[in-house]
């Protein structure tokens, strides 16, 4: 007798044979990866590995030569206009000057469900206010952005993804330029994202806190080098795989 297929659960994040290129540089070579829901991926590799690329392909901000992303089972156009996937960016790629408060750019969170005339709702403002409560910016709500710590910056950001509902959070280096205390605010407050069964992918260089808060770990340099617990990605052998040094400080194979 046939054995019955089980349903496989879809997954949060699906790439497939993923290449991008500018111009001669290739930034991403055949990367294939998939994460499941309520995972905490962190993303691991040297500067101009691909990392800030990847983000930006499964956003639809960069135009991939060969590959395909699937989100939650929706391609990108899908999953951005169903308020999906939300992208928490670089520090120095936000304009801090602009003059916009921490209410209002959590609001924007909301914009992808507003048709392009519609007033902004008593349900947007709860939503707004609710999640602004969750990353404990309450009293500093209407704040101009650039008037905050490192810290409160990203959480505000992160209250964007909240308040948006979207299944897929995705982290640009949320801890650079950050204190230990709003990092341990901002992992809770990922611990409890996922618990409630959303994804996030969380790029880092801060490798010591890795193992403490994410259930797996991606070694990227253009290609995904390893994909595993984050004990096993963290392994001295795959470290020199992915920084193209050993922990003795010796140059690694891959370098020579
Ligand atoms: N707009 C661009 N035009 C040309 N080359 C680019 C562009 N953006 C990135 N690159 C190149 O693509 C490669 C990957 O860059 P990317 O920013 O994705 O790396 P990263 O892993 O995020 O680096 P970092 O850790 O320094 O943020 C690098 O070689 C980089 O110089």
């Amino acid at each position: 007798m046939p054995t019955p297929e089980v349903p496989q659960p879809v997954p949060a994040l699906d790439i497939a044979g993923l290449t991008v290129r500018y111009g001669p540089v290739v930034a991403l070579d055949d990367v294939s990866m998939t994460v499941h829901p309520g995972r905490i991926c962190g993303l691991i590799g040297m500067n101009g590995s691909g990392k800030s690329t990847l983000f930006k392909s499964i956003m639809g901000l960069a135009r991939p030569t060969a590959g395909r992303v699937t989100i939650a089972g929706h391609t990108i156009a899908q999953a951005r206009a169903r308020g999906l996937v939300s992208y928490v960016p670089q520090a120095e790629n936000v304009d801090w000057e602009f003059p916009i408060s921490v209410r209002e750019v959590a609001m924007t969170g909301r914009y992808g469900r507003q048709n392009l005339f519609r007033r902004i709702t008593s349900r947007d403002r709860t939503a707004v206010d609710d999640a602004l409560e969750r990353v404990g910016l309450t009293d500093l709500a209407d704040r101009q952005i650039g008037r905050l710590s490192g810290g409160q910056r990203k959480r505000a950001f992160v209250a964007r993804g909240i308040a948006q509902g979207a299944e897929i959070l995705l982290l640009d280096e949320p801890f650079a330029g950050v204190d230990k205390r709003s990092e341990a605010t901002i992992i809770d407050l990922l611990r409890e994202l996922t618990a409630a069964g959303r994804t996030v992918l969380i790029s880092t260089h801060d490798l010591s806190t890795l193992p403490s808060f994410a259930s797996e770990a991606v070694l990227l340099m253009q290609r995904v080098l390893v994909h595993d617990t984050p004990e096993e990605a963290l392994r001295p052998e795959n470290l020199a795989l992915a920084f193209g040094v050993d922990v003795t400080g010796r140059d690694a194979e891959v370098n020579r």
